[in-house]
């Protein structure tokens, strides 16, 4: 569903993600960790088409750089790390952009089917009561659920997503999680940057881990968190009680 094949993004004259490849198919939910500056953003702005990059990426079968902008967003829908919105739009606004690429012409009057999108992708995020509320006057986790919403509004069949845990609750990431592996099973593939390794651990039947912009470990939790790549990716090991902690503290 999506690939990369030697995927390198270069910024200011260095190589900030090198030789990344991987493959995932249809109804796949995969994690993208790394410490800070690992080069997760970048490789997702690469997929995403908002950062040039060299090297291949393949959408739904198709050469992403033969796209155009518009079919892109058809197949692929991001939620960057940071999300401004300019206007100050009422929520259910803010997520009816999620149905903007895939309307017959551009600038469409929204349908039923579109309207009834927004309302269940409101509903998934836990964000049906914010309808009516101008954006900008929401919570910082409130407009990251409104994001959500926006992104599951989406009928793009990849989802990106980076960082969408930020600033929720902790009752609200485990519903995130939760929506996000719903998407996959109903056939949707996935990406998340996450942090938070457990809960990569727990929702993501696939962990893709980079440092220093190289994709050094790739598979099941088990084996791409391994007590090896925990304490040489991220400096921290298991404690006997089966917490994260320091290895060096
Ligand atoms: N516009 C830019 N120009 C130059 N360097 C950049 C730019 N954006 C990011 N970088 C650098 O690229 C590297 C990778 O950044 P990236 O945002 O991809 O990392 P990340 O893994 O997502 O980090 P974090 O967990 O901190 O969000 C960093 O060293 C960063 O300083």
């Amino acid at each position: 569903m999506i690939s990369a094949e030697h995927l390198t993004v270069a910024l200011n004259g260095r190589d900030v993600a090198r030789d990344v490849s991987f493959w995932l198919r249809d109804g796949e939910l995969a994690a993208l960790v790394g410490p800070n500056g690992a080069g997760k953003s970048s490789v997702l702005k690469a997929l995403a088409g908002v950062t040039p990059s060299a090297g291949e990426v393949r959408i739904c079968d198709a050469p992403a750089d033969k796209l155009t902008v518009r079919e892109r967003a058809r197949r692929l829908a991001w939620l960057p790390q940071t999300r401004p919105v300019a206007w100050n739009l009422l929520a259910e606004d803010v997520v009816a952009l999620g149905r903007f690429a895939g309307a017959p012409a551009p600038f469409d009057r929204m349908g039923e089917a579109d309207r009834a999108a927004v309302v269940a992708a409101l509903e998934k995020a836990d964000a049906t009561h914010l309808i009516g509320r101008s954006f900008q006057a929401l919570s910082g986790g409130e407009q990251a659920r409104v994001h959500l919403a926006r992104l599951l509004a989406s009928p793009a069949p990849v989802l990106l997503l980076d960082e969408p845990c930020a600033a929720l609750d902790i009752a609200h990431q485990l519903s995130l999680m939760a929506a996000l592996a719903a998407e996959a099973a109903a056939g949707r593939t996935v990406i998340v940057v996450l942090h938070d390794l457990e809960l990569a651990a727990r929702f993501c039947p696939r962990v893709l881990v980079m440092q220093a912009g190289e994709l050094v470990a790739d598979g099941a939790p088990d084996a791409a968190l391994s007590a090896e790549v925990l304490g040489q990716v991220f400096g921290v090991r298991k404690s006997a009680e089966g917490r994260l902690e320091r290895a060096n503290p």
